[in-house]
């Protein structure tokens, strides 16, 4: 398999501007895969799960996991994935794992210093193989650490200090000699891998592990990228969220791409030392002004969202732009709401969600509901109502969610996170409306009394098997371009519809879904979509904001005075 795919082009040179790049070597459509990269130098899981996940293939597997008899640290799903993990980087790895133990007292390896270790077990016999000599900005990240002091804590990735210790680590557990020429080309090994491997993130489980491939390293960064990068199993998947011509420039956004520009521009700085000239960052646009700007507005035609007017026009009464105080409330707390809450307590979850709430009433003042940290504010508040089992509310968060954030976040339909939106808005209507519509309204305050008549009524009016249908089909139809067609949501959504087109008398329903699936301009299924699903959905989502403010609403004075 060759470094680079026949697909793609490899451009320029380490010295010019921006290094090498690739650049289509075909045309493409949306959605398209682009390229498969399926022997990376570097593919692991992180380390508190690599005694469960197989250590080869990373696939989810139903069989219990077989540890490797000779280090009893990492595990595989089978012989044939432990033999070739064996021959392509364990024999020599599990004598480190070994050496580890007797010094660590069974504590794993942590992840940076796994993957320094195989780095420098691979990466000569990988750079002369390949012929890509990989960037490292080790000077750069030198001089950042020279040029301080930046405190630790407001660094984005590791310090120097760290990177030095990662090394000297490394070195230590491959039995080499701590010498200064080992540690420095530990050093530099180490920078490679911060420049060039990717956390890979699954959109069910988050970050899971470190990838690294030689190819794929050569894609340069953009914040309104034409494509991004899907991690399934081994195999990373290169695919276009937008046309491309043969020739264009692939580009893939290292960053969370719904960050501000001073977060990209800092991250993007201390990590992989170049100052972004996107569009987005020359103009400062924000999510809805790079909305407007999508060419494939017109794909969103079988989502929640079909109208591309909705994105041209979005319905915000303030732009971040034009206000500068705004914007400097928003750079300061993304990153205090950012720490994700799953772990703590309830209460602990509640006092915090009050908190973060409360910091986000500029954005919801000026109804500009899909600037951070007001859509993540929002996800971990459903997350915590649907771990509290209170899925009314979660489904309510979760269709405001869908229809004001998603969409002007993520304007291609099949972005992972959009899919799994739908998909969840699907899976919590199945759940709870019915039960809720013939159960009787439950006790609380009387603001939170009302809101339950409210749910109440809508779940009464709603037939909740088309609405949990119609999000499942829209997530069905995206779902293999969003991951794969071995996606567990997917599959799981697959089988929820099959059990409901067995459901007796819902011949009406079925063919109007049919219809509206075709996507044509058949009047009647129009109609349908809007007013047994989309209304519904909108119902729900306007009690959203009603819900925060009721739970959430009184709890930043305890925040303060805790
Ligand atoms: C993963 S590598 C990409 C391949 C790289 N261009 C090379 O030749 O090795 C990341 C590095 O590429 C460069 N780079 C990536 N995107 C860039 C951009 N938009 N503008 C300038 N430099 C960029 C930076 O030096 C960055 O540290």
């Amino acid at each position: 398999m060759p470094t680079i795919p026949s697909t793609l082009a490899l451009h320029g040179t380490p010295s010019s501007p921006g290094g090498r790049h690739l650049r289509a070597g075909q045309s493409f459509k949306p959605g398209d895969a682009i390229a498969y990269f399926t022997e990376p130098c570097i593919a692991i899981p992180d380390a508190p799960t690599q005694a469960e996940v197989c250590n080869s293939c990373l696939l989810p597997s139903s069989s219990a996991p077989r540890l490797c008899t000779g280090c009893k640290t990492i595990a595989y799903c089978s012989i044939p994935c432990q033999k070739a993990d064996w021959a392509r980087v364990h024999k020599e790895e599990c004598k480190v794992f070994r050496r580890v133990q007797a010094a660590a007292q069974g504590q794993p390896l942590p992840t940076p210093v796994r993957a320094l270790v195989q780095m420098l077990l691979l990466a000569d016999k990988m750079e002369s193989s390949t012929g890509l000599r990989l960037e490292s900005h080790v000077e750069d990240f030198r001089q950042h650490a020279a040029g301080g002091p930046v405190p630790e804590e407001r660094l984005e990735g590791p310090s120097w200090r760290d990177l030095e210790l990662q090394a000297m680590g490394a070195v230590h557990y491959l039995g080499r000699e701590a010498s200064l020429h080992n540690i420095a080309n530990a050093l530099e090994a180490a920078c490679k891998l911060q420049v060039n491997s990717f956390s890979r993130l699954d959109p069910d489980a988050g970050q899971t592990g470190l990838y690294m491939h030689p190819g794929l390293a050569m894609v340069n960064h953009s914040c309104t990228p034409s494509a991004f990068v899907q991690f399934i199993g081994r195999k990373a998947v290169l695919r276009a969220y937008r046309s491309m011509q043969e020739d264009e420039e692939v580009t893939i956004s290292y960053i969370a791409c719904e960050s501000h520009r001073s977060h990209r521009q800092k991250t993007l700085k201390e990590r992989y030392h170049f100052q972004c000239n996107c569009p987005r960052c020359k103009d400062d646009l924000d999510v809805y002004e790079v909305g407007q700007a999508y060419p494939h507005l017109d794909l969103n035609r079988l989502t929640l969202t079909p109208d591309p007017n909705l994105y041209r026009n979005p319905s915000t009464s303030g732009s971040l732009r034009s206000d500068v105080a705004l914007q400097r409330v928003v750079d300061e707390t993304f990153l205090e709401c950012s720490q994700p809450l799953t772990g703590m307590d309830f209460a602990e979850r509640a006092k915090l969600l009050g908190h973060r709430w409360e910091k986000c009433a500029p954005l919801r003042k000026a109804k500009l509901y899909a600037i951070e940290p007001l859509p993540r504010t929002l996800s971990e508040a459903s997350i915590y109502f649907t771990e509290l089992g209170r899925f009314s509310h979660s489904l309510a968060i979760s269709c405001f969610l869908a229809l004001n954030c998603d969409p002007f976040q993520y304007p291609v339909p099949f972005h992972p996170f959009r899919v799994k939106g739908m998909m969840a808005v699907g899976r919590l209507i199945s759940n709870t409306g019915q039960g809720y519509a013939t159960g009787t309204a439950s006790q609380g305050s009387t603001a939170g009394q009302t809101l339950e008549a409210r749910l109440k009524q809508v779940f009464e009016a709603t037939d909740s098997i088309t609405v949990a249908q119609a999000a499942l089909m829209m997530g069905v139809w995206w779902g293999p371009k969003a991951h794969s067609e071995e996606w567990q949501p997917y599959q799981e959504a697959i089988e929820v519809l099959k059990d409901v087109e067995t459901l007796p008398g819902r011949a009406d329903e079925k063919k109007m879904l049919s219809l509206w699936s075709k996507g044509g301009q058949d009047l009647e299924a129009q109609l349908f979509f809007e007013h047994a699903i989309l209304k519904p959905v909108q119902e729900l989502a306007s009690l959203a904001l009603d819900i925060m403010d009721t739970e959430f609403g009184g709890q930043q004075s305890l925040v303060r005075r805790s």
